[in-house]
């Protein structure tokens, strides 16, 4: 089943702390948001990449579409103020597909089966994410006082990819947007339609590089594969 990918990549990267957008750090002498990339353009179900970008780094990063040889990029529209309206912005930019994954550009360690998995289930369900279940104990925590202990078998680190039929995520972040709601991801627009996400159980690895140590994580698991 094919699919075409949504990367927000118009981030600041403020908890990197590196002064310029993380995703231009380099994990093993190249940048992070060519490893994302290169998960894509290398899956043969994959027929399109939409990049968000900032206005003032969209050459930059064709630049670096050309000298990576990254071939399935079909627009790189501008980002917005937050990760949903740089995804919107894409969503509004594509033409209609079946399916549609939207996927971190600081996720680089996703891997293709659970894409597939993804995208699988999306065409049967209409709706899935990507996510891990919480490892440690987990308690809600005010002013610094324990509030409870929250049953663990319960809770899932979400990540992405998630994935979407088109009408439906077209459909959630247009009313999204008219309602000013603002989600920290896809799955809450869609949720608050009424309709139901499915999860797919992912990997640790497919960390997202937030702050400097996850850095360190990025190089090990790159020195790990490549052993
Ligand atoms: N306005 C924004 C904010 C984020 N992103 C993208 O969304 C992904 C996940 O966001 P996050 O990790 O929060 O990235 P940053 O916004 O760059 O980091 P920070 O929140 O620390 O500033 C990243 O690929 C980032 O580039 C985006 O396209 N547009
Ligand atoms: C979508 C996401 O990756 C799920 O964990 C996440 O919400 C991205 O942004 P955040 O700013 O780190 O919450």
């Amino acid at each position: 089943m094919q699919y075409e990918v949504v990367l927000p990549a118009a981030g600041s990267g403020k908890r990197m702390g590196a002064g310029q957008n993380k995703l231009f750090l380099q994990l093993n002498n190249k940048p992070i948001l060519i490893h994302t990339l290169e998960v894509f353009e290398s899956d043969d179900a994959c027929t399109g990449i939409w990049l968000a970008v900032k206005p003032e780094e969209r050459a930059y990063i064709q630049a670096l579409l050309e000298r990576y040889r990254i071939t399935k990029v079909k627009g790189l529209p501008n980002g917005g103020k937050e990760r949903q309206h740089s995804v919107h912005s894409c969503i509004k930019a594509m033409q209609q597909v079946e399916i549609v994954l939207v996927h971190d550009a600081a996720r680089p360690f996703i891997t293709k089966p659970i894409i597939a998995r993804l995208v699988e289930v999306a065409q049967e369900k209409g709706a899935v994410i990507a996510g891990v279940k919480a490892k440690d104990t987990m308690k809600k925590v005010r002013d610094g006082i324990i509030m409870e202990t929250v049953d663990r078998e319960s809770l899932w680190m979400i990540q992405t990819p998630q994935a979407f039929r088109f009408d439906l995520l077209r459909h959630a972040e247009d009313v999204a947007e008219k309602q000013g709601f603002l989600g920290t991801d896809e799955a809450m627009l869609v949720e608050r339609l009424g309709h139901q996400v499915h999860i797919v159980e992912s990997t640790y690895e497919n960390v997202k590089m937030t702050t400097a140590e996850d850095l360190i994580f990025g190089e090990a698991i790159l020195k790990q594969r490549n052993n």
